[in-house]
This record gives structure tokens, sequence and C-alpha cells, in this order.
């Protein structure tokens, strides 16, 4: 497995300043590899997204993080202290090197501007020296790799399905080729087979372009799909932190037990688990036999 780091975080703590304050995450530390998908995975209130959202700063008051460093390891050999950037800076850095797909992002593509108008302000924004027909060919093509197609350009998003939707989002995280790529709960929405194959598409397209995702759920079977380390959470705290198959086979804390144990699912309609994969992880998928797209 590749450790060429990607992103450091030591000691990162959120507290949200109300009466009593809340520590939603307590001194928290982990390093995320180059084209690594790390699953974050805990049950509702943990704290997956306030980490998630306090790594990107993007908490607003009562929101304050105490202590604790994110450095991102950027790929031209600069390290940057995401703490360090200025609003300005970090917007930019925001969609350039780390995305995000928000929990239920798809409902908030704009209902009466077309996708391809959608994708394209992304460029217009960021990329201002493009040529017209430069962001058209961007935007079709974005949309021909993530499985929706250039031929959607010109639809309004309640024109696509869920899973569509979804993939516009994704497309979007995607435009400007970001080394990172944060994920909070992309496909709960979802029927069961779009999940699968939206979760296809996100490893291809991340052996295809050598990002790294941090995925973010509280769905533990479906991390074991797609992730190649899980962090579980518990409180706050990353308890345990391992390979899939490793949580899957071994897991050390009684915690991460107790959640695998609580999906039934591992063993009912999701299907059962397929072994040996070349990096030895864990894959579930054996009744659909994997996703389509
Ligand atoms: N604005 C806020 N003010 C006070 N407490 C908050 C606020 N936002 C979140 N919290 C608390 O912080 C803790 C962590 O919440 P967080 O949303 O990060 O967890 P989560 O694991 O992502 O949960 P979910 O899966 O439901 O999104 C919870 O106890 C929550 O109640």
């Amino acid at each position: 497995m590749n450790t060429d780091p990607l992103l450091t975080v030591s000691n990162f703590s959120v507290v949200y300043d109300v009466d009593p304050p809340v520590e939603a995450v307590s001194d928290v530390s982990f390093t995320l590899n180059r084209g690594e998908i790390l699953g974050l995975a805990g049950e509702s209130g943990c704290g997956k997204t306030s980490l998630a959202y306090g790594v990107q700063r993007l908490l607003k008051p009562p929101a304050v993080i105490p202590q604790g460093s994110a450095i991102f390891h950027d790929e031209s050999g600069t390290d940057v202290d995401m703490n360090a950037l200025s609003e300005e800076e970090m917007r930019r850095f925001r969609w350039d090197k780390a995305s995000m797909v928000f929990q239920g992002a798809m409902s908030s593509l704009n209902p009466v501007t077309k996708i391809g108008k959608q994708l394209a302000d992304v460029f217009t924004t960021h990329r201002p020296g493009m040529s017209r027909a430069e962001r058209t060919r961007e935007c079709g093509d974005l949309l021909d790799l993530v499985g929706v197609g250039r031929d959607r350009l010109k639809s309004y998003p309640h024109e696509l399905s869920g899973g569509m939707r979804q993939r516009v989002m994704i497309a979007m995280a995607l435009a400007l080729k970001p080394q990172l790529m944060i994920m909070d709960e992309p496909t709960t929405a979802l029927d069961v087979l779009v999940q699968r194959e939206i979760l296809q598409q996100i490893s291809e397209l991340r052996t295809q372009f050598g990002f790294s995702v941090v995925f973010i759920t509280h769905d533990l079977p479906l991390l074991l799909e797609i992730s190649d380390r899980i962090a579980i959470m518990l409180q706050g705290e990353i308890v345990e932190l391992d390979t899939a198959a490793n949580i899957y086979h071994h897991a050390q804390h009684e915690y991460t037990r107790k959640l695998l144990g609580s999906f039934p699912s591992l063993t009912g309609e999701r299907g059962g688990f397929v072994y040996g994969r070349s990096d030895d992880t864990v894959a579930a998928g054996a009744v659909t036999g994997g996703a389509t797209s």
C-alpha cells in the first residue's frame, strides 16, 4: 500500500461552545495516504462530520478548534498548514486541492439551472482563462466520466434520477482535479444498487486520477467494500484505525466488534463477502456481482 502521506491531522479537537460545551472531536490524529480511500465510521453524533468539516475549516460558530493541525502535503512538494490559510486562500484551496461532496449534496443543485451551466460555473470561477468552448468540452468530459453522459449537459436536475444527480455532484467535486475528496454520506439517500454503482465509480476514478478520499458514513459494511483503511470513531475519538480486512477479521476494539455485529446485512441482503482481493482488503457484493454503471 502507498504510504506517501497526503494529509496529516494531529491532535485535532472541535468544541461547540454552547452551554455546556460539547467536545465533538477530541484530540484526533491520523494520516491519509496519497491515493487512499479512508473510511470514517461511527454512529450518529460521534463527530465524523465535525472532524471532516473542521479539517476543511467549514465550521461556523459556535464551533471552535481549540487545538490541532491539518497539514496538506501538496504534490508540488509544499506542505500547507490548513489552519494558517486566510479565508480567501482556504476557499481556493478547497476546490482546487480538496473538494467535498456534502451530505444530501444532490439536493443542493439549483433546480432552475441546467446542470451543464452549474458545472461550467466552477470553471468560470476558478479557471477564468478558459474559453467557453473549453468549458463546454470539460463539462461534457466530466459528465461522461461519472457515467451521466454529455448528452445531459442541457438537462435540469429534476430530469435526472437521484443517483444521476449525485454523480453530477461528484463530477463537480472532480472538476478541478483535486488531490483530496471528502465525501460525507454521499450515497445514503440512494437505494443499495445505485449506491454500489456509485461506489464502484468512485473507486475507479480514484485509480484513474490518484486522488485520496475520506469517505464518511455510519454504514460500516459499505465502508468495508470501498475503503483501504477504516477509522472507527466513538464519542469524538478514533478508537481504532486499520485496514478494512483487519477491521473485518481482527477488530481490536470492543466497539468496532459491536458496530460490525449491529449490521445483519453483513451476511444478509447485501451479500456475502468476497475475499482475497490482491491488496488484501475486503469486498462485498457477491450477490449482485458488484456494480455496473
Ligand atoms: N452546532 C452545534 N451546536 C452544538 N452541538 C453540536 C452542533 N453541531 C454538532 N453538535 C454536536 O457535536 C457532536 C458531533 O456531531 P457530528 O454531526 O459531528 O456527528 P456525526 O458523527 O457526523 O453525526 P451524523 O452522522 O448524525 O452527521 C454531536 O454530539 C452533536 O450533537
